[in-house]
């Protein structure tokens, strides 16, 4: 998408067969690239959120392989890799699809052309995902017209966490069609969960909606509720980490709450899914290993200086423990529908399996 006046993708290689990344733990205060270099490179950013969000975890594992072979093309050296890489974090089944793939793609070519292979299937997890968000967008747009013409042409839309572009590669994946509803002339208006801890809605959802003059308002996360308690809200549309067979979703810590509030209050609650984020192989959303961070996100909070620079303060009574866990399950009984890159369906193995039959 386009900032700065400038259209970028969230990775892309350099000519000296490095990668390049925005460093999404300093945005919204400073935009700033970094360059990865090797496997570690790519683990750590992931490890440290310097590059989040499912798709774009896949992506930046799978040019972790390929800098592997890089330095050792050997098998040996593809399973340390793997496993290094995989065990950066747990919950995103992306990571987990993307390290597959590769190996698939490795494991039966010769060493001496591994490197080269594993540079090219990066580059095409890249495009797909590209292909497969915009396929998001445009599957969910029928839904946005139909309920923005029930408004007047007007859609309030809440979404949690960061499921634009810089989640993914391009697009992104929620956010999408957002995009496509405020380009289409749709008067779309998004309500952007803060997101605590991490702060991904106030800090990256809504530069992204700002750079692309998407109106938006940034609320606590415990004011969503609320709004759709007052009529305020027409649909919620969230990204996902990891989908089980039975439709059970796995998102940011909160969503499980916000669809709570949608259920109770007859608001549609709709999750955008790539098919690399769904995991036919898990039974159930019980199942899936949900992440704990570190509690400094949670006691801590890192901002802007009025005079410029970014500063990380205390912001709990000191000595006071926390807990962190980063994800939570959404129930599949409480989600209206998926969108996908092949259309629409329930939420139900049923349904996945109908747009997925290949997955089965
Ligand atoms: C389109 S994937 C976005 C998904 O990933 C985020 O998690 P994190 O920022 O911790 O990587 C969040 O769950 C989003 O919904």
């Amino acid at each position: 998408m386009k900032i700065h006046g400038k259209h970028y993708r969230t990775i892309w290689t350099r000519p000296d067969e490095t990668v390049e990344v925005i460093d999404q733990m300093k945005l919204p205060h400073v935009f700033e690239t970094a360059v990865l270099k090797n496997a570690e490179d790519c683990a750590v950013a992931i490890k440290t959120m310097l590059v989040r969000g499912a798709p774009l975890i896949g992506a930046t594992a799978a040019y972790g392989v390929a800098f592997a072979m890089k330095k050792d093309p050997s098998s040996k050296a593809l399973v340390e890799a793997i496993d290094m890489l995989g065990a950066t974090r747990p919950t995103a089944v992306n990571l987990r699809w993307a390290l597959r793939r590769m190996n698939s793609v490795l494991k039966g070519i010769g060493h001496e052309d591994r490197f080269a292979a594993a540079w090219a299937e990066a580059a095409k997890i890249c495009d797909e995902d590209v292909g497969t968000c915009r396929m998001i967008g445009v599957n969910a747009m029928p839904i946005f017209r139909e309920i923005a013409k029930k408004n007047g042409g007007k859609l309030n839309v809440l979404t949690h966490c960061n499921a634009g572009w810089l989640a993914c590669v391009d697009w992104g994946t929620a956010l999408a069609p957002m995009y496509m509803a405020h380009d289409e002339g749709i008067d779309i208006h998004v309500w952007v969960d803060e997101t605590r801890p991490r702060n991904q809605g106030a800090s990256l959802s809504a530069y992204e909606l700002g750079a692309h003059g998407v109106k938006h308002t940034i609320i606590a996360d415990n004011a969503g509720g609320h709004y759709m308690q007052h009529g305020m809200v027409d649909l919620v549309i969230v990204g996902t980490d990891r989908v089980t067979r039975n439709g059970d979703v796995a998102n940011k810590i909160g969503t499980y709450l916000k669809a709570l509030a949608a259920h109770d209050n007859g608001v549609p609650f709709y999750v955008a899914l790539p098919s690399s984020t769904l995991d036919m192989s898990m039974a159930k959303g019980s199942d899936i290993p949900i992440e704990e961070r570190s509690t400094d996100e949670l006691l801590k909070m890192t901002g802007r200086l009025p005079g410029g620079g970014l500063a990380t303060v205390e912001i709990a009574a000191p000595g006071s423990p926390g807990a962190n866990p980063a994800f939570d399950v959404t129930p599949a009984r409480l989600v209206t529908s998926f969108i996908t890159e092949r259309g629409v369906c329930a939420a139900t193995e049923e349904g996945l399996k109908g747009l997925f039959p290949q997955l089965a």
